[in-house]
């Protein structure tokens, strides 16, 4: 694996200490009931149990064949594997074999020992550079346990006879080349105990190996005048990884004085580095390193801080493992301690090897993911970046091709495979361990998506709510202004007597008809009246003819100095009856608001509705009228106490005088006494006007009574009938009067007496009503 130069420093150590064996509880004795999530919440989806409790049982390579590379892309991938096979036997051959039969490193595992009269044999033929073929021997053929398997993909496969030199121009060269350039490599010698590992890493004197020839060119390089290479340091560290009576794994510096290493948070701290100047510095240091299993790092640093700026910066690590080899128990008979530390080294080579078999499937195909073997042991931890990819690593893979013909498994077990020796049990394990993986992942990934969808519900349920909320203060906001304005209208409208809506409505008033007859959209107050009495006078208007409004002012209302505007459209005042004294000697209690409109009286809160008798007493006290007879062609007629009535000129200028009215025949009503013993009036048989009698009777005369009145002018001499039963509408009972149907309009009866008599028509006239200082008829 080849990477660019790094800038940054040297990254520390990093090494993972194997995680716990504790059984975790599983999934499904803390899932929810996902019948009980999906009923919950409507929308949300339910929990796929199939999903999670039956997902593909992750299929770890079987431990024996391996995936062949294209070859064509051999060249390309950053993960090679070589494969060397030793020679079937050791014979000391001063020209091909130097070292002969060399003693073991101290601290390696016993190697098998064959049996002096075992016959050996070949069973591993090279088929061709990439491929190897492992064949039993002639007589295993007959046996059902043995087989022929091709091993192919290899980057290239040494045969015996080859040379080490030859092993480190393919091999390590490279690795080498890229170091000095830069790059970190990473060698690793994985294979079957007595495979050949030491001998291809180390070697001997007379017969060097990868790391005694790495160091011999990287330090030729450095002795090199102007190259930047001249100027770098190189530092050297080793350690070992090994297993104390099998409990757990420890690390040991190699360097000289080297203890045993602590690991921090998977970090290892204390790793000495010792800078090397020379070869002979460097290989007197391995040398007394050396143990089983070892790592070696050698890292190149420019030697002053100004060659950081002038050369390419150097932080890389070429690091050279010699791994133990995977050993089988029935051959070694290792016992105790020995037996510990080789369970260790077989369990460390097997997970090595898987890491290196997700490697090498993940090279051929990117988007395969790796497997998480990598936690599983403190070398393949700390090899991590290479065996992820992220530094360039080369392996070598030694072979073992001597064959006991007595152990069939050997040959099948050893031999030209990956180092990788997995044993069933381990295997069967490691298969249950991942389909737990993935029934906690498939069921994460559920719980995952229906908290999501529960999120987002939670999400637009608040968001549903604020808007309520808002929408809930913004009523609330208008309400109170509302209530506000209708406050403001109270206190400030003078014709407090005429019910306000809400009181109409209550009432079950057809409020809007009152107003809307009139042209105006409210009651009048002191500050509206000459606005609205413009709406009420203006021609565009068209008031309905028969339409009337009472009006009842205080007596302040009259000395406002707008109400003066008033007069210009001919209403006529009765400044004599305005007085509030007088009105409350005629009322008794001039605490008594009314207004009415048509015949029927409206009072604006029940309690201050007036008995019978005040009724009775309340009398038509103005000695002033005012009839508009015409919304096109507005005409009022005054009626003033002593001269009649008079025709009034419109509001449009007419200058025309007004015409006097003979109307000395009226009596009025000088006391509430003549009102109460006035005579029943029969509008159908009597004409009050002719016979002189009051054209105002009291009140209990009214209930009685029916009218009808032509509403319209001469012009049109349309009639409208309006008949009333005020008694069984409104003062059936003392209680709050109820306005059963829609008042109609029609004229004030004494208006319409007078206008009969003005204008000539059939008129009966019988109701004259006039409950306030001061009314406008339209
Ligand atoms: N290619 C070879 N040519 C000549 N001799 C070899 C070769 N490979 C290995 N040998 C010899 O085989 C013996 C065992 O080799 P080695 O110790 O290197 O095996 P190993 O894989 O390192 O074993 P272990 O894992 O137990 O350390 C040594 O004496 C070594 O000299």
């Amino acid at each position: 694996m080849e990477l660019p130069p790094t800038s940054s420093p040297r990254p520390p150590t990093t090494v993972r200490r194997n995680p716990p064996r504790r059984a975790k509880q599983t999934p499904l004795a803390t899932a929810p009931d996902p019948s009980s999530l999906s009923s919950a919440a409507g929308g949300i989806t339910p929990f796929p149990p199939d999903d999670i409790l039956q997902p593909d049982p992750p299929q770890i390579p079987p431990p024996v064949p391996r995936s062949p590379a294209p070859k064509s892309a051999a060249s390309s991938e950053n993960l090679k594997v070589f494969l060397r096979i030793r020679p079937h036997e050791i014979v000391p051959r001063p020209s091909r074999n130097p070292c002969g039969g060399k003693a073991k490193a101290r601290g390696k595992c016993a190697s098998p020992k064959g049996g002096k009269n075992k016959k050996k044999s070949s069973c591993l033929a090279i088929n061709d550079s990439h491929s190897v073929t492992l064949s039993a021997q002639p007589s295993l053929l007959d046996s059902k346990r043995t087989k022929s398997e091709v091993y192919d993909g290899f980057s290239f496969v040494f045969p015996q006879d080859s040379l080490q030199q030859e092993v480190y121009e393919k091999v390590m060269n490279p690795l080498v080349l890229d170091f000095i350039e830069g790059k970190s490599a990473l060698l690793v010698a994985v294979g079957p105990s007595g495979s050949g590992k030491t001998h291809t890493m180390f070697g001997c004197p007379r017969d060097p190996g990868m790391l005694p020839l790495a160091l011999r060119q990287i330090f030729s390089h450095a002795t090199g005048n102007g190259d930047p290479h001249s100027s770098r340091s190189y530092y050297l560290s080793m350690f070992e990884i090994y297993s104390e009576r099998g409990k757990g794994e420890r690390i040991l510096d190699l360097s000289p004085n080297g203890i045993d290493l602590s690991i921090q948070q998977s970090t290892i701290k204390g790793l000495q580095e010792v800078m090397v100047s020379s070869l002979a510095e460097a290989e007197s240091l391995v040398a007394c390193g050396i143990r089983s299993q070892y790592i070696i790092n050698i890292r190149a640093a420019h030697k002053n801080a100004d060659d950081e700026h002038r050369f390419p910066p150097n932080n890389a690590v070429l690091t050279i493992a010699d791994l133990a080899g995977a050993e089988r128990e029935r051959k070694t008979g290792n016992q105790g301690a020995r037996l510990l530390e080789s369970n260790f080294i077989n369990n460390t080579s097997m997970v090595f090897g898987l890491c290196l078999r997700s490697l090498l499937e993940h090279q051929k195909n990117p988007k395969k993911p790796l497997h998480k073997h990598f936690k599983n042991s403190l070398l393949t931890r700390y090899l991590k970046d290479y065996l992820e990819g992220k530094k360039r690593m080369t392996l070598v893979d030694v072979g073992k091709v001597d064959t006991d013909i007595n152990d069939e498994n050997q040959m099948s077990k050893e031999g030209a495979h990956v180092g990788v020796q997995c044993n069933e049990e381990v295997y069967v394990e490691l298969q249950k361990t991942k389909r737990n993986e993935e029934v906690i992942r498939n069921f994460a990934k559920a719980l995952w998506n229906v908290l999501k969808q529960y999120k987002q519900k939670l999400e637009d349920s608040e968001r549903e709510a604020g808007n309520l909320k808002e929408a809930l203060r913004k009523e609330m906001a208008k309400s109170m202004k509302l209530n506000k304005e209708l406050k403001e209208l109270r206190s400030s409208c003078s014709f407090h007597r005429h019910p306000f809506p809400e009181e109409i409505f209550s009432s079950e008033v057809d409020a809007p008809y009152e107003y809307c007859a009139a042209g105006l959209s409210k009651p009048l107050s002191i500050t509206d009246d000459l606005t609205n009495c413009d709406a009420f006078l203006d021609d565009n208007t068209t008031p309905t003819i028969g339409g009337q409004i009472h009006i009842n002012m205080p007596a302040g209302v009259l000395a406002h100095e707008d109400f003066t505007g008033l007069r210009d459209f001919g209403l006529k005042m009765d400044s004599s009856n305005s007085n509030p004294t007088e009105t409350a000697n005629r009322d008794s209690s001039s605490s008594i608001s009314c207004s009415t409109v048509d015949d029927r009286t409206i009072y604006s809160s029940p309690k201050e509705m007036p008995t019978q008798q005040q009724e009775d007493k309340r009398m038509p006290t103005s000695d002033t009228a005012e009839l508009s007879i015409s919304p096109g062609d507005i005409k009022k007629l005054i009626y003033e106490k002593g001269k009649g009535f008079q025709e009034k000129a419109n509001r449009t200028g007419d200058k025309e005088q007004l015409k006097t009215i003979d109307v000395r025949e009226i009596s009025y009503p000088e006391g509430s006494k003549e009102m109460h013993s006035s005579p029943e009036i029969h509008p159908q048989t009597h004409d009050p006007i002719k016979e002189g009698k009051d054209i105002f009777p009291s009140a209990s005369q009214q209930l009685q009574t029916s009218y009808a009145l032509p509403v319209r002018d001469m012009k049109t001499s349309n009639k409208c009938q309006l008949t009333k039963n005020l008694k069984e509408q409104k003062y059936g009972s003392t209680s709050k009067p109820k306005v059963a149907e829609k008042p109609k309009r029609r004229l004030m009866p004494a208006s319409a007496m007078l206008l009969r008599e003005f204008a000539g028509l059939d008129m009966e006239i019988n109701k004259p009503k006039v409950f306030g200082n001061f009314f406008i008829l339209m």
